[in-house]
């Protein structure tokens, strides 16, 4: 399979270009970076484009490969609903069109993001800390946002109560940002990778569900499986676990 990457050079690309020459059924055909033209990833013949690049360019990058008829796989955060409905407008005029936006790739996160949202409803209380290196754009991280939507949506399932807080007066962002009701609470500290823990909490106990990618290699194998299986399903797919056999 031909596959080209955007943001070649970055921290997470230059790990995804490895993985991909590294693959037996993959090959690299366009290495394409900030200033390098999107249109080689055309000419090269790519079949599938991985993204990792900025939130501030994404989207211009998935309107040419929807444009251009080639799958994609997102690693790059910084989606709400807003662009969700824009990808499917377009992949609506590209209907064999497959993009899978994916907040994490790691197989650790996803069974995080799981776990979180399975014990949610057994708590009274659950947060979200992220903790990210300080180069990060994006606050939260695309992975805390989606983790409080899966704990928001699996306490509503279950008819969940309101969670206590006392606060009545503090500094702005004290207690983090509200996602649907969840607190996420970030960290940029020089020296951490990515890494996330879910807080939760009853009367006389504290359950701590923790994730920590500690090398930008725990991505690659998600991104591998997302590549291989993105053209067997058109249209629109957020989050990995999709592709995955967890049920
Ligand atoms: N889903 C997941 O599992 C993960 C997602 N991410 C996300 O991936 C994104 C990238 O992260 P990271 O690798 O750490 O960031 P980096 O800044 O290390 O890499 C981004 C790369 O993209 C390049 N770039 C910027 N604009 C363009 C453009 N228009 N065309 C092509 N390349 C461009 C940058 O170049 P320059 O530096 O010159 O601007 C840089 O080389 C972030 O949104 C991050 O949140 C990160 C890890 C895992
Ligand atoms: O920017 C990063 O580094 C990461 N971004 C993703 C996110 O926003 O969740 C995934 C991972 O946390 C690393």
């Amino acid at each position: 399979m031909k596959v080209g990457v955007l943001g070649a050079r970055g921290k997470v690309g230059a790990e995804v270009c490895h993985a991909v020459e590294a693959a037996a059924d993959t090959e690299l055909v366009a290495a394409v970076d900030a200033g390098d033209d999107v249109e080689q990833l055309a000419t090269a013949g790519a079949q599938v484009v991985v993204d990792f690049t900025h939130p501030d360019v994404v989207m211009d990058h998935l309107r040419f490969c929807i444009e251009h008829g080639i799958h994609a796989v997102v690693g790059t955060t910084g989606f709400d609903r807003s662009r969700l409905d824009q990808l499917e407008t377009w992949l609506a005029d590209a209907p064999e069109v497959g993009v899978l936006v994916a907040p994490n790739f790691s197989i650790g996160a996803i069974l995080m993001m799981r776990f979180a949202a399975v014990a949610a409803p057994f708590f009274e209380s659950v947060e979200v800390v992220e903790l990210h290196h300080p180069d990060k754009a994006d606050a939260p991280s695309g992975t805390a946002q989606r983790t409080a939507e899966m704990i928001a949506a699996a306490r509503r399932e279950a008819g969940s109560a309101p969670m206590p807080d006392a606060t009545s007066t503090g500094l702005d962002g004290a207690r983090g940002a509200d996602v649907e009701g969840v607190r996420v609470h970030g960290l940029r500290v020089r020296g951490l990778v990515a890494h996330q823990e879910v807080v939760l909490g009853a009367a006389g106990e504290t359950l701590t569900i923790r994730h920590d990618s500690l090398d930008r290699v725990s991505f690659t194998p998600g991104v591998l499986t997302g590549v291989r299986s993105i053209a067997a399903h058109p249209g629109l797919t957020v989050g990995l676990e999709h592709f995955l056999d967890l049920d």
